[in-house]
């Protein structure tokens, strides 16, 4: 007797596609008109109500890794809904998609994995790049913004591989969330190396290339094919570099200067760095030129800091940051600090991006050294910085001592324990407040609680680079400017700042996050204002805070799209 097995009917491809799936949100109509006659519990709910059943299940979820991995499957599933949960929500839920947790989603990519999101390119088959773009169907003018990484230095947590995507997708979720970026004409992608991390390695499940990161040419021929495949497909799309370790991330953004390249790490740190000490100078007292700033963790977020630092002390000295006698002076008030203390001319193996401001060893020879090593403390001591920067990922480094001597050596020290996610950063706030018996001006990569000391509520703002780089994002991308410009930059770290009241005692030296949409149009005025200022701009719209809010997308459901369409 011949076997029957049971079929479940195929799902209808609109269902399956997040981009134009809206579930029980498909009014009869729709449904009749999609083919879906029948495929639906027969109720229609509007976004509203959808939006309310989802917040519900994610309550039920148990903790922030369940939450986020519900929140990924709505994503792969209706990303409208998506983003209406993660909009109407954006203050309790940005922890969730984004820093901190995507740390933990990272690390689990591999077990916790339920289905692909965003273009996979191998260094194995460096050939195929152009062909996986090809799969997506876009064409040159649909795609606005790329997020790549190739997971070297995941937030202070390392190398963990094809987990990185995940960074790739979190960053998107903050773009499209806070500044309104078409989630449609966006794409993650995972530049697939390989992993030096042995137990991913070892691990059956591991979804990566199963072998060590390829180096050297191999590696830059894979970097430059993406590059010029993404920039030849996609002409209009700005490419974001994320997480790369620090031998690759600054060299990539200095040889490909030509391409429509942003470094976040580097670029949007040292943005959202320069933001924050704007507005503790106007609390301090202390001139732009006169601060003194040491750098604890001279990699890649920290020198992108003390670039920017440095350029805007320069300019405040009267130069334009760009050379000359005032960039020398500027540079000179910038010490780092990285594995072997305090980098002086003489430190062996000084990175090339270390260099400039490695301190003369004359100038240090009486400085008291542990096994040779120039402590934080001890330059702490000896410098009497008004700023200090930790970008270590090393937990628990600004020690009381340590911010005890910032405290003494000046009124109101500015302490940035900015490494992420939680498990690394060198100081809570609560503590760093407490040491300095309330005069530390405090902010975190992390979010972080207000502070209650000696009857003033200490807001601490969140020094993360994502409450700049989406406007600065969205301003690129309405400028059609072809480069991100240093003008641009500190033009959206001035507007940043600018967004802050800091009257009252305890204020946050950066805007909160529950006005990040309002503060990315700001910033991303700014932005496009600096980019026609300097040239690059390709779009000149007349009224460019206009064009910057009609350009933002908000999650509402539009005209539906039947299969075979493309939007
Ligand atoms: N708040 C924000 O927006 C951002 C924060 N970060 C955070 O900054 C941290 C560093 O990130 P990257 O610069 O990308 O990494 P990186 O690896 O390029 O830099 C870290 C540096 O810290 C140094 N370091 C390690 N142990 C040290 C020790 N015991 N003493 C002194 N220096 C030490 C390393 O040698 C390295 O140069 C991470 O935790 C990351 O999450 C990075 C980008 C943005
Ligand atoms: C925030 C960020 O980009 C980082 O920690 O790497
Ligand atoms: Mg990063």
């Amino acid at each position: 007797m011949a076997r029957h097995t049971a079929r479940t009917p195929a799902t209808p491809g609109v269902l399956t596609d997040p981009l134009r799936n809206r579930g029980v949100g498909f009014t009869q109509a729709e449904r009749d008109e999609l083919g879906l006659t029948g495929r639906l519990p027969s109720a229609v709910l509007t976004l509203e109500q959808q939006a309310q059943r989802a917040y519900q299940q994610l309550q039920a979820q148990g903790g922030d890794l369940a939450k986020n991995v519900y929140l990924e499957q709505l994503h792969d599933r209706n990303e409208t809904l998506y983003y209406k949960v993660l909009t109407d929500h954006l203050v309790e839920l940005l922890p969730v998609v984004y820093d901190p947790t995507v740390g933990e989603a990272i690390e689990k990519y591999s077990h916790e994995y339920r289905s692909p999101r965003g273009v996979f390119l191998s260094i194995d088959r460096p050939e195929d790049v152009e062909k996986a773009f090809a799969t997506v169907r876009l064409g040159p003018e649909d795609v606005d913004l790329i997020v790549c990484s190739d997971a070297e230095q995941i937030l202070g947590i390392g190398d963990w591989g094809v987990g990185g995507i995940q960074i790739a997708v979190g960053k998107l979720a903050v773009y499209s969330a806070a500044a309104g970026i078409d989630p449609a004409r966006t794409l993650p992608v995972s530049l697939d190396v390989g992993t030096d991390r042995e137990a991913l390695l070892k691990d059956p499940l591991y979804l990566g290339n199963r072998h060590p990161r390829v180096r050297g040419a191999a590696y830059d021929a894979f970097i430059e094919t993406y590059l010029r495949t993404a920039s030849a497909m996609f002409p209009r799309a700005l490419l974001h570099f994320e997480d790369f370790g620090p031998g690759n991330a600054r060299r990539i953004l200095e040889t490909y200067g030509g391409y429509r390249i942003f470094n976040d790490d580097m670029q949007g740190t040292g943005a959202i760095t320069l933001a924050a000490v704007l507005s503790a100078i106007k609390i301090s007292d202390v001139p732009l030129r006169e601060q003194k700033v040491v750098v604890f963790g001279a990699g890649t977020a920290g020198v992108g800091i003390a670039d920017q630092l440095r350029d805007a002390m320069a300019r405040d000295g009267g130069g334009d940051g760009g050379g000359g006698g005032d960039r020398r002076q500027a540079t000179a008030r910038v010490w780092l600090i990285d594995k072997p203390g305090l980098l002086t001319r003489d430190t062996p193996d000084l990175r090339d991006f270390q260099q400039p401001y490695a301190r003369d060893p004359s100038e240090v020879a009486d400085w008291t050294r542990d096994d040779g090593a120039i402590s934080l403390l001890e330059t702490v001591k000896r410098v009497k910085p008004t700023i200090l920067v930790g970008t270590s990922a090393v937990h628990g480094a600004f020690t009381r001592e340590v911010v005890e001597a910032m405290a003494e050596g000046t009124e109101r020290p500015v302490i940035l324990p900015l490494s992420n996610p939680a498990s690394r950063i060198e100081a809570m706030p609560a503590d760093i407040i407490a040491w300095s018996e309330g005069k530390a001006l405090v902010a975190t990569g992390i979010p972080v609680p207000p502070v209650e000391h000696d009857g003033v509520t200490h807001q601490i703002a969140q020094a993360n680079n994502a409450l700049l780089y989406p406007g600065l994002g969205l301003g690129t991308i309405v400028s059609g400017a072809s480069k991100v410009t240093d003008r641009m930059l500190s033009a959206a770290a001035r507007a940043v700042a600018d967004q802050v009241d800091v009257g009252a005692p305890g204020a946050s030296l950066l805007p909160p996050v529950e006005d990040l949409r309002e503060s990315s149009a700001i910033t991303a005025t700014a932005v496009v204002e600096a980019a026609v200022g300097d040239g690059v701009a390709t779009g000149r719209p007349s009224d460019p805070g206009r064009a910057v809010r009609q350009a933002m997308w908000e999650p509402v459901y539009g005209p539906v799209h039947g299969d075979g369409a493309t939007a």
